[in-house]
């Protein structure tokens, strides 16, 4: 082995292992091998020399690179047929002499494989063997496991056993020793682990500390579409390996004395059905949402509440102003350590500045009628299922979360027209969707039965107040910055 031009200082991005050469590109590892096959002879019985082979992994890919007794081994995931990818290594015989200059192109390599990404994370992964169709468990071992054991992932798999098992984990879990919480489910256990992680003293330093991301094994699985866009399980360990530490806007509910922490959405009247009353069809998997919007729609369409809402920005355009200049700010490399540093200083959950729905309304929120409520829907992140983008301006951690209006009595032709413009975009410029970017609100239903879903989960039938804290969590994303979906056009 030579490197191109013998020299084994860390600038040098290329090395040449048995006529084999490897070059760290700007996004991706060019190998160019140029051995003579070793199985192709022609009809004459003389060793063919094989064709030049240009092969580009991309950076993104590369799990791991290292130097063993006398190989070079570079793991990658590699793109399979179908929506995955699989553990692929390649290895080239190296000399003893060789190793050190070998080494230290390795490290490069994952230098930029990795770059501002934590390598070999600690993770704590937990496992529902009930969750979405009771396959987590095995989608785990065959997607997942082979892609964070190539990454050199340290490792704590645990299944849960009960229900509220993964807030109990996550409440007396000790947070120095894993830099994230992976749970294999549905949004169901990572609405748990926030609230593990919020139900303690240092709830502030545990939520700032430790990320939560999920293995897609549920049927919405919002959490994985929003922060790596995918369904896949095997890509969504990629991402997690490469995933970047990324504030998330934490919501509190309050309900009569209660307290507990959103982080995806919150709910009531027809989504908060189709969420809620389809329990009993599961096996369909994410068709259950769409089933249940269509038999709702022919049912009953309004749900009447009061709503009152602290509104930040009350109109479309500058909704969209604020997402594009949000979007595409400076990043400040040091506002993580500052944010682990105000959350090292005062560990405990942050006051509610609205105080609960059982104080009088606070000044200035703007009171919307509810009488003929079809939908409300507020949310803290843009997806919530595959192809159902429904908060496209929303962001992690601009301390908003994006309210979301349809009135009931919207004719059942429109209310279809804006189902079916929901992957296309075009939904959030309909005139019937209001759209209020806000800090709060309160929502208090006036029938005695019906669902209230926060992220999913059904909570007691009776009024609610929900208040932002900024980047009070913390997700892993592929960006750092913003979910992986479609801004408002
Ligand atoms: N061993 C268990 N037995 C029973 N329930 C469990 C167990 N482990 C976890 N749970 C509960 O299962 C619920 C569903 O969790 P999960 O996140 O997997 O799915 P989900 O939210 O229903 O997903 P989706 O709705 O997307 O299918 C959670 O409320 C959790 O508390």
């Amino acid at each position: 082995m030579s490197s191109q031009d013998d020299s084994s200082e860390p600038h040098d991005t290329t090395l040449i292992v048995e006529s084999v050469s490897l070059t760290i590109g700007a996004d991706s590892l060019l190998i160019l091998d140029d051995r003579p096959a070793k199985a192709d002879r022609s009809c004459c019985g003389l060793l063919q020399p094989k064709p030049e082979t240009n092969h580009a992994i991309s950076l993104y890919n590369i799990l791991g690179a290292e130097v063993t007794a006398s190989n070079l081994v570079i793991a990658y995931a590699q793109h399979s047929a179908k929506n995955d990818v699989s553990v692929t290594t390649v290895q080239y015989p190296i000399s003893e002499k060789e190793k050190v200059a070998i080494e230290r192109w390795a490290q490069q390599l994952l230098d930029a494989a990795y770059a501002k990404a934590l390598r070999g994370k600690r993770l704590k992964v937990l496992v529902n063997p009930f969750g979405g169709k009771g396959t987590a468990a095995s989608l785990y071992q065959r997607y997942a496991a082979p892609v964070f054991a190539a990454a050199k992932c340290q490792l704590d798999v645990q299944n849960t056993e009960y229900r509220g098992h993964a807030l109990e984990i996550a409440e007396n879990l000790d947070i120095d020793a894993y830099d994230a919480v992976v749970c294999c489910s549905g949004d169901g256990l990572p609405y748990e682990v926030f609230n593990g992680l919020g139900k303690r003293p240092d709830a502030r330093k545990a939520l700032a500390q430790t990320a939560v991301a999920l293995l897609p094994c549920g049927s919405g699985n919002g959490l994985t579409w929003n922060a790596f866009g995918t369904g896949s399980v095997s890509i969504a360990a990629l991402a997690i390996v490469k995933g970047l530490r990324t504030p998330l806007d934490l919501v509190s509910i309050s309900q009569k004395d209660s307290r507990t922490l959103s982080f995806l959405s919150q709910s009531f009247g027809i989504v908060a059905e189709c969420d809620l009353g389809t329990e009993n069809i599961r096996w369909m998997g994410a068709q259950r949402f769409t089933y249940g919007f269509l038999i709702r729609l022919m049912r009953q369409t309004i749900w009447p509440c009061d709503i009152a809402v602290k509104v930040e920005i009350g109109d479309k355009e500058a909704i969209k102003e604020h997402y594009a200049a949000w979007s595409t700010r400076p990043q400040d490399p040091d506002a993580d350590s500052k944010r682990l540093g105000i959350a090292a200083e005062s560990p405990g959950l942050p006051e509610l500045k609205y105080g609960t729905v059982t104080d009088e309304l606070p000044q200035g929120w703007q009171v919307i009628s509810g009488e003929t409520m079809g939908n409300f829907y507020a949310g803290n992140m843009a997806i919530m299922s595959k192809d159902t983008n429904m908060f496209p301006a929303t962001l992690p951690d601009d301390g908003l979360m994006d309210v979301v209006t349809i009135d009931g009595t919207v004719s059942r032709a429109t209310a279809l027209t804006m189902m079916n413009e929901i992957p296309s975009g075009r939904f959030f410029d309909m005139p019937d969707l209001n759209v209020r970017k806000a800090s709060a609100f309160r929502l208090v239903p006036h029938q005695k039965e019906g669902y209230i879903s926060i992220d999913g989960e059904r909570v007691p039938f009776e009024a609610f107040q929900a208040e932002v804290h900024q980047g009070l969590g913390t997700i892993l994303t592929k960006s750092g910055c913003i979910y992986e979906a479609a801004g408002p056009r």
